[in-house]
């Protein structure tokens, strides 16, 4: 089994609605993304002759992925009033809202899905919150279709 792996960061604010303690509070991480991919073979003859896929073409798609959220505060739908986002928007901040909880967890999740929807034989994706703290999403049972 061949595994590749593409990581790209972004720069975002969130706050965790609910939350009893500091995370429920705007704040900012530089969230690291990892995915990886898999394949039991190689390409034969041609351009990408030794590969599973071009590493260029993989680092595009994750950067393209996680370029969505850069520089963005992430607010989960629902989570702030609908004035004060007005206000936010108005004075020219970024603001994504996502329908989760914008946990790493739950990046680690949409990241994969994401990708296994470009048509990457995603092994697993990881999302590090902070250096020290990370999420992995992978299928059980393992996934076998795409690249
Ligand atoms: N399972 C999860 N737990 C927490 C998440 C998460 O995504 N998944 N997120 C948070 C907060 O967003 C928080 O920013 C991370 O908190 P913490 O580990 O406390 O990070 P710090 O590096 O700021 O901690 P210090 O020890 O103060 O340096 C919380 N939990
Ligand atoms: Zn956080």
């Amino acid at each position: 089994m061949y595994i590749l792996k593409a990581e790209h960061s972004f720069d975002s604010a969130h706050f965790l609605a609910k939350y009893e303690g500091k995370c429920g509070n705007i704040h900012g991480h530089r969230w690291k993304v990892e995915i990886e991919i898999q394949s039991e073979a190689l390409v034969n003859g041609g351009q990408l002759d030794g590969m599973v896929i071009d590493f260029g073409d993989l680092k595009r798609d994750v950067k393209a992925m996680v370029d969505y959220y850069d520089h963005a505060l992430i607010i989960q739908k629902g989570t702030m009033r609908e004035e004060t986002l007005r206000c936010l928007r108005e004075d020219g901040f970024h603001i994504i809202e996502v329908n989760f909880r914008p946990t790493a967890e739950n990046f680690a999740f949409i990241f994969h899905e994401t990708m296994k929807n470009k048509g990457y034989n995603v092994k697993r994706a990881i999302v590090y919150e902070t250096p020290t703290n990370s999420a992995v999403y992978e299928e059980s049972g393992g996934n076998s279709s795409g690249f």
